[in-house]
């Protein structure tokens, strides 16, 4: 420093030294403050920086042992050791656990603009060419345009009032085929044909036609593609050691990478063909004037002033759509009908409401399922008991933030152990029966829940757009196939039976179907 700086750097201190020297008191006031300031500041960082209580992690796995081989089984039983929420290591992956509603309340309303955002993985990467989708892209400009896209364009009451004649079809096709069945005496495999009303529902809004595929696509090459779907979607639903410990991942310990890449090469040659197809009716302007959800996705424009969207986005976006809205709802009224059959005094419960609402003159409407309480309420012990994913699709969080006193670090990984919460006892009576009657007091028997005890299709910026149709989809198919036919068992006694790790049953759910309304209604 040269001595002209020294010079002007002396004069600008000194008063504050004489100002100090001067008076002792002053300097011990200021000492003191200052330690204060200190101490304070330390307790505020280490109250701040507390996480939530969790097993001692190890080095390189974390906790990974810990979560047990059913996770959402290991997980329950971490938090009923450690509390309402558990912070866990899984290898490299920083996450909190929880099955109480108020965390679930927190995570998912209070602050869900900190934790919208989610997590990069393997099947991420697949599945949706790296995010490129809605459920797997991380929180950003894209995200938020292919939601709101999705939204106008697919799942408005508007669209959905428009589809209704369609849906009234598939929810036809369903009653001759089963008809079919009764009468030949075979047995009905509720699991397709919950898959087939599902996907059949969607094809037509997507594709405008019934069947999921290229060209004239008949019911084989729908089958495939509704295989395809499920095996795709009980990859997604797995644990995978090389999301968490990605040193391994080039082992493909689980054989999931295997698994995917050929699913997605029969993937890509489907939707390849579909966007073909949609491609050269555009270029021959041989469009109908009701474009479908394909055409409607390649005529928009891209991002960054490009001309339209990136193919990967479009097929992306595609199987995002089908693979969300054909598994949910089909899963869900498998399960629905598993219990009813399970629970014959219940079954007839949901029967007779539909006789008495809705009588044996007409078919069940879309318009009569908020009077069916009772099928409601079963509905909503389903989602309770049964949600369709473990942990929603997992949540992460986009900045530091704190959640009831305990520190949670950006990019921790939140999961919400649903099939925990609805089981909580700390929330229910009883949580292991099935017991519809909890639910029938309200007025309106809402899906959903606004105390958080269940959150079947997750809920603020990330919530699920198709709760409305996957509702309507799920309620007007059960009420025909009950107010229909009766149903029997195929095997007894009747096995309820997980599939390992997953939340669906292990055996797809078989009965006798026996018609019980005019010839008519079948045609
Ligand atoms: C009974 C039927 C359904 C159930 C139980 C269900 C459940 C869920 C759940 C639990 C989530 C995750 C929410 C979260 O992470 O907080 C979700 C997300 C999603 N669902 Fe559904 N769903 C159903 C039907 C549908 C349908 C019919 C569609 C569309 C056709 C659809 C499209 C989506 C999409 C795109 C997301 C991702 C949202 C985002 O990340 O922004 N779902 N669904």
């Amino acid at each position: 420093m040269d001595s002209s700086l020294q010079d002007r750097a002396r004069k600008l201190h000194l008063p504050f030294q004489q100002c100090l020297s001067g008076s002792p008191v002053v300097l011990a006031i200021l000492v003191l403050i200052f330690a204060c300031t200190l101490i304070t500041r330390n307790k505020k960082r280490t109250l701040n920086r507390r996480l939530p209580p969790g097993p001692r992690p190890w080095p390189i796995i974390g906790n990974l042992l810990q979560t047990g081989s059913v996770p959402h089984f290991g997980m329950r039983t971490l938090t009923r050791r450690y509390g309402p929420i558990v912070y866990l290591k899984l290898g490299s992956v920083e996450a909190v656990v929880t099955d109480d509603p108020k965390f679930v309340m927190e995570f998912l309303k209070k602050q869900d603009h900190v934790f919208a955002s989610r997590p990069r993985n393997i099947c991420s990467e697949h599945f949706t060419f790296d995010g490129q989708d809605i459920a797997f892209s991380p929180y950003g400009e894209h995200w938020r345009m292919m939601r709101r896209l999705c939204l106008f364009e697919l799942l408005t009451p508007k669209r959905i009032e428009y589809f209704k004649h369609g849906r009234s079809q598939e929810m036809q096709c369903m009653l001759r085929e089963l008809l079919l069945a009764a009468e030949k005496r075979e047995v009905v495999n509720l699991r397709d044909t919950f898959g087939a009303l599902s996907s059949n529902i969607l094809s037509r809004m997507i594709l405008g036609k019934r069947h999921f595929g290229p060209g004239d696509a008949g019911p084989d090459q729908a089958a495939e593609h509704k295989a395809l779907i499920y095996d795709a979607f009980a990859i997604v639903n797995s644990f995978d050691i090389g999301d968490y410990i990605p040193l391994l991942r080039p082992l493909d310990l689980h054989g999931h990478e295997r698994a995917i890449r050929k699913i997605m090469s029969r993937v890509n040659t489907i939707y390849d063909s579909i966007i073909l197809e949609h491609c050269q009716r555009k270029a021959m302007r041989t469009s109908d004037v009701h474009a479908n959800f394909v055409d409607q996705l390649l005529s928009l424009p891209g991002q960054n002033g490009e001309e339209s969207l990136k193919l990967t986005t479009v097929k992306a976006i595609l199987i995002d759509m089908v693979a969300a809205g054909t598994d949910t709802s089909s899963i869900t009224s498998e399960w629905t009908m598993a219990e009813l059959l399970k629970h014959p005094d219940q079954m007839e419960k949901v029967r007779r409401e539909i006789d008495e609402v809705v009588g044996r003159d007409r078919l069940v409407e879309e318009t009569d399922l908020l009077n069916l309480k009772q099928l409601r309420a079963t509905v909503k012990e389903i989602f309770r008991l049964h949600p369709v994913g473990a942990f929603l699709i997992p949540h992460v969080s986009l900045r530091d933030t704190e959640v009831a006193g305990y520190y949670i670090p950006k990019g921790t990984r939140v999961l919400i152990n649903t099939y925990s919460l609805g089981r909580n006892p700390n929330v229910w009576d009883h949580p292991n029966e099935f017991k519809p009657a909890r639910f029938l007091d309200d007025e309106v028997v809402e899906l959903s829940d606004r105390k958080m005890r269940i959150v079947p299709f997750g809920a603020g910026r990330r919530g699920c757009p198709g709760a409305t149709l996957g509702t309507m989809v799920v309620l007007l198919g059960l009420a025909r196939l009950i107010q229909a036919f009766d149903w029997t068992p195929a095997v007894s006694p009747l096995s309820l039976k997980e599939a390992h790790g997953l939340m669906v049953l292990e055996e797809p759910m078989k009965a006798f179907a026996c018609p019980r309304l005019a010839p008519h209604f079948y045609a």
